[in-house]
């Protein structure tokens, strides 16, 4: 299984890590530190060197809470950042945005994949995303960021986040993306009680097996701040333990903060796993 964009080709047989880059001012734990081109340019090499071979670049915090982001504020914020990184670095970008107008600007500006929380259903966001013809991550949330955390509730959690998932990738694919270009997402932390996120994580090999490549992002998240009363920056033992649970169900792209120690226990999996095939 394979990702193409424009001329490049990301091999999904093997996990995939995608660095998280934010370049928004409150961003949800890197504290703005790279509201900068140049530092940011700076941290996504870090990344690259480190073995992400995705850069995710949002524009638009999407914790819970959050305010929406102006169109222009959130263009400003990640086209400066894309253009430098897709001149000066080999590797994928994804851009992180729901809004049609910032997908359409930034797969100009060199992103390869649509990355978008909303999965597509903001005005015009469907329609921009078959134009670009690029990879796109369809992700599931219940309610709007800023709301989400509320009371999430479901009668039914997988049979809920399949049919969501499930749904808006046919109504990709009949509005001309094509089908090896979605990937599905569980969101987690997206309207989903600690409970919630680990029967997600629990259940990420029937998901795996709908047969699109699925992204897990569960890098520092508060499942894991709540199970183990760790703050934001106190979250790794738990982010690396959902991401080898996760990669071991068969997640092809895993979404985090912390490229090297991830790197590193997918190495790990990977020198396990050539015994188990033998
Ligand atoms: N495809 C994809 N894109 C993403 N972009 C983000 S931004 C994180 C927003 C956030 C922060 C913290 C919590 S919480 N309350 O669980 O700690 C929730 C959401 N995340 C994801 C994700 O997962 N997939």
């Amino acid at each position: 299984m394979q990702l193409q964009s424009g001329h490049k080709t990301l091999d999904l047989s093997t996990p995939q890590v995608m660095g998280i880059l934010n370049v928004t001012p409150d961003s949800f734990s890197d504290g703005g530190n790279f509201s900068n081109i140049d530092n940011a340019l700076i941290q996504a090499t870090k990344m690259v060197e480190q073995g992400a071979t995705i850069i995710d670049i949002g524009g638009e915090s999407t914790r819970p809470g959050a305010a929406d982001v102006a169109t222009q504020e959130e263009l400003d914020r990640v086209l400066p950042v894309i253009e430098k990184i897709s001149q000066q670095l080999d590797c994928w970008i994804s851009i992180d945005t729901s809004k049609a107008s910032v997908m359409t600007e930034a797969v100009k500006a060199g992103a390869n994949i649509i990355n978008d929380v909303r999965a597509l259903q903001e005005q015009g966001a469907l329609e921009a995303a078959v134009a670009a013809q690029v990879p796109v991550c369809l992700m599931h949330m219940q309610g709007a960021p800023r709301s989400m955390q509320t009371a999430p509730h479901y009668e039914n959690l997988l049979g809920d986040v399949e049919s969501f998932l499930l749904g808006r990738a046919e109504t990709c694919i009949n509005a001309g993306i094509k089908r090896d270009n979605i990937i599905l997402d569980l969101g987690f932390g997206f309207g989903k009680q600690l409970k919630h996120n680990f029967e997600l994580l629990a259940a990420t090999k029937q998901f795996v097996d709908l047969g699109y490549p699925l992204l897990t992002g569960v890098s520092r998240k508060s499942m894991f701040g709540h199970l183990l009363n760790r703050d934001i920056n106190e979250r790794l033992a738990g982010s690396l333990a959902g991401a080898l649970i996760a990669i071991q169900q068969g997640s092809q792209i895993i979404r985090v903060h912390d490229v090297a120690e991830t790197v590193d226990i997918i190495k790990v999996l990977q020198q396990v796993s050539a015994f188990n095939k033998k």
